[in-house]
């Protein structure tokens, strides 16, 4: 633990009824500062975590550290840490100052320090002038952000954030993802937010937890986890991905839909089955001979930025390719990529054991990458 470490879970496991493990020796740190998103589908224990970090629950095994301090059994009002819940459960017969004001009255703060932490508060979320308005009068977004303020008026050093942009339409759910990033900036406050949403975790975090079924499944951030997917997983649910069985035939060279192809993945067992992964953006469409392999079309839908294409390659594989360039459905076409657009997943790998590996060959694989491959070629050449 460093001195960044505002959280640290080790081992915590939740169960609700005696047999329903919900969290599974869930081990992580929170680095003061950051924007945390935990990330997964519905049901995998994101809402858990953070009720386990607010105090409204109690781990049933493992430790929960608050800067350093044990507060497995910390009461939710001595922690400093409060949360916007999805509904944002406001008081519809408070108008919005009261709203903000409502937790410095019940501590019993004086008048006029409650004026000035609240028009504070009103000011962080650009909502001054709105004091007296009923929160039935107030938009969507604006709900929003009376919330954030009601919670930030407590100088709270975590704020937690639970799915709290779900009830958003699309544009201004977009508006408030800046704004949500751009206030923890202001702030410099730690906040974990929670989502199912892949491309709001990738704009706004500077950590991402993928969670599944009460495990993490990685953590890193955006760019570490949409390049380097641990598992198939990962890989399915952060953006679109083409994953395909393969072979490792040794280091830095990988043997797929019947080719073998140079790659930049080190640290396998010669011969080792593995699963290949290349994102859809990173293939390119070219004529049969300049590509590195070829795949009949199967179907074509614009979608504006791009064409989405996809098809089957010789040994039964499906491709898709995010393309500028339109392709014939019926048509033999090239696909063309580089090795480094190659990512190579050992089945069945944890973030440890992963993480092992890349410590083990990092700096190497970098210099490797960059360094003429064997026998020169990017090429692939049939086996
Ligand atoms: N009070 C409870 N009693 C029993 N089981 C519960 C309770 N609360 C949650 N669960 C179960 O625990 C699991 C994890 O729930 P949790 O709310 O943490 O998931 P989540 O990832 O936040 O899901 P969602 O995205 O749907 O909100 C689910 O299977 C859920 O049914």
């Amino acid at each position: 633990m460093t001195d960044t470490t505002i959280i640290r879970f080790e081992n915590v496991t939740k169960t609700y009824d005696r047999d329903t493990v919900v969290l599974d020796k869930v081990s992580f740190e929170i680095e003061r500062g950051k924007f945390y998103t935990l990330l997964g589908p519905s049901g995998c224990g994101k809402t858990t975590i953070l009720r386990l970090i607010a105090g409204f629950m109690e781990p049933s095994e493992g430790s929960i550290y608050f800067n350093g301090k044990l507060i497995n059994s910390v009461p939710a009002d001595k922690r400093q840490v409060n949360t916007v819940f999805q509904d944002y459960a406001l008081f519809p017969h408070l108008n919005v100052f009261e709203n903000v004001a409502f937790g410095l009255r019940i501590k019993k703060m004086k008048n006029a320090a409650i004026t000035e932490k609240v028009n504070e508060a009103l000011r962080f979320v650009n909502l001054v002038g709105y004091e007296d308005r009923e929160i039935s009068e107030m938009s969507g977004g604006q709900r929003q952000r009376v919330a954030i303020a009601r919670a930030i008026v407590n100088e709270p050093e975590i704020l937690l954030l639970d799915e709290p942009l779900s009830a958003l339409d699309l544009k201004l759910r977009t508006e408030m993802q800046y704004e949500l990033r751009e206030l923890q900036r202001r702030l410099g406050i730690t906040f974990i937010f929670v989502t199912h949403d892949q491309e709001e975790a990738l704009a706004m975090s500077d950590e991402i937890f993928v969670l599944n079924k009460g495990e993490i499944q990685q953590s890193g951030t955006p760019t570490d986890i949409y390049d380097e997917p641990i598992n198939r997983f990962v890989a399915d649910f952060i953006g679109e991905s083409n994953i395909v069985p393969g072979r490792m035939i040794r280091d830095f060279l990988a043997e797929f839909a019947g080719k073998s192809f140079e790659c930049v993945d080190q640290g396998f067992s010669p011969n080792e089955p593995v699963e290949i992964m290349i994102r859809p953006e990173d293939l390119e469409i070219t004529t049969p001979e300049q590509g590195n392999m070829l795949i009949k079309v199967d179907s074509q839908l614009f979608r504006g930025v791009h064409y989405e294409i996809s098809g089957y390659d010789e040994s039964g594989n499906e491709w898709l390719v995010h393309s500028t360039k339109k392709a014939i459905v019926g048509d033999s076409v090239g696909l063309r990529f580089d090795p480094e657009a190659i990512h190579v997943m050992r089945f069945g790998e944890t973030e440890a054991e992963f993480d092992k590996r890349l410590e083990a060959y990092g700096d190497h694989e970098h210099e490797h990458g960059q360094a003429p491959l064997p026998g020169g070629a990017v090429e692939s050449r049939d086996v």
